[in-house]
């Protein structure tokens, strides 16, 4: 039978930065949810020690390929001989702020892991997939997550399961360009997730990226019309939440026509979870 394996999008509901550390890296805080949309991979072994990836990305040298990083490392770190040939259907945008690249690695890790019989724990995974970046923990825990650290000290968290329009405006954002603008606000003070869920919160990135990108800014007043309206991670995606699909759907018909959106589901376990638990399942009865 053949698999596809989802590789789902994450928004960050707030992001605060709290610090930096001495190799520069931010200390922040941040609400992982994910959403029932994404990229899918297929995955074929090879007896052979070869990794193929069968569908190149634009403007992405295969060994930058995070998908392509992911095998490698696993296979050296596990001592694996045999190969593997990758299937991608890219959907997410990339450079979204909806950690597609994390995302393929953290599906890629999960799924040879099992297919080459590696035996790691989701522990290990999450910490060898910490080496490729930063939010590839929060989709192989793949449980909504407070996180904090630079992001992968991750506590599960169950907050409620909206409905999204998310907005792709026409430009692509540098997360380490943000990172390192001298505009950036790094001290916020610590908040507990009941006072996120209370109202506080925002994304610190937000007036550093709309200043640099004029476009997410109009995004952001247009989408503000519907909801309270927020940038996920270091942009450039902007969301928006309903109470159901057919209002999301609505506005997302009267999107202009030079930006892209999606209309998604908020979900706090992942989509790649549930087809793990699926495959297990059905290898057991
Ligand atoms: C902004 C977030 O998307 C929030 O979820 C993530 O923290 C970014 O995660 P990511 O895209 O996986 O980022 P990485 O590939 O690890 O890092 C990209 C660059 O962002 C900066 N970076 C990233 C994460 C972090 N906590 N502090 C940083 O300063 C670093 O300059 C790094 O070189
Ligand atoms: N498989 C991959 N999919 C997407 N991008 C990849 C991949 N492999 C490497 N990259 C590189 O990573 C960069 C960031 O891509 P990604 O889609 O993860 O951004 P993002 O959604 O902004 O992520 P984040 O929210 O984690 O900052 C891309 O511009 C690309 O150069």
């Amino acid at each position: 039978m053949e698999t596809w394996w989802p590789a789902p999008a994450k928004l960050n509901l707030f992001l605060h930065i709290t610090g930096r550390r001495t190799d520069g890296y931010h200390e922040l805080q941040t609400l992982f949810q994910f959403l029932d949309y994404g990229d899918s991979l297929k995955f074929e072994c090879r007896e052979d020690a070869e990794i193929r990836l069968m569908d190149s990305l634009n403007n992405v040298e295969l060994q930058n390929n995070l998908i392509f990083r992911a095998a490698r490392l696993l296979q050296t770190t596990c001592n694996i001989r045999s190969g593997v040939d990758i299937y991608l259907k890219k959907r997410l945008p990339m450079g979204g702020g909806l950690g597609g690249g994390s995302s393929d690695a953290a599906t890629t890790l999960v799924v040879l892991n099992s297919l080459w019989q590696c035996g790691l724990s989701k522990q290990q995974l999450a910490t060898l997939g910490l080496q490729l970046g930063a939010d590839v923990p929060v989709f192989i825990g793949g449980h909504a997550a407070w996180a904090e650290g630079v992001g992968e000290k991750l506590t599960e968290a169950s907050p409620p399961e909206p409905w999204y329009l998310v907005v792709k405006p026409d430009c692509h954002v540098s997360t380490a360009e943000i990172f390192s603008s001298g505009e950036l606000t790094r001290d916020c003070e610590a908040i507990t997730i009941s006072r996120f869920l209370s109202g506080e919160g925002r994304n610190v990135c937000e007036p550093v990226v709309c200043k640099r990108h004029p476009e997410v800014a109009q995004v952001l007043d247009w989408l503000s019309q519907h909801g309270p309206a927020r940038m996920t991670g270091t942009g450039a995606c902007v969301f928006v939440s309903f109470d159901s699909q057919a209002q999301a759907q609505l506005v997302a018909d009267t999107l202009p026509d030079d930006w892209q959106g999606f209309v998604a589901k908020g979900c706090n376990v992942s989509p790649l979870n549930a087809s793990v638990m699926k495959l297990t399942e059905s290898a057991i009865s």
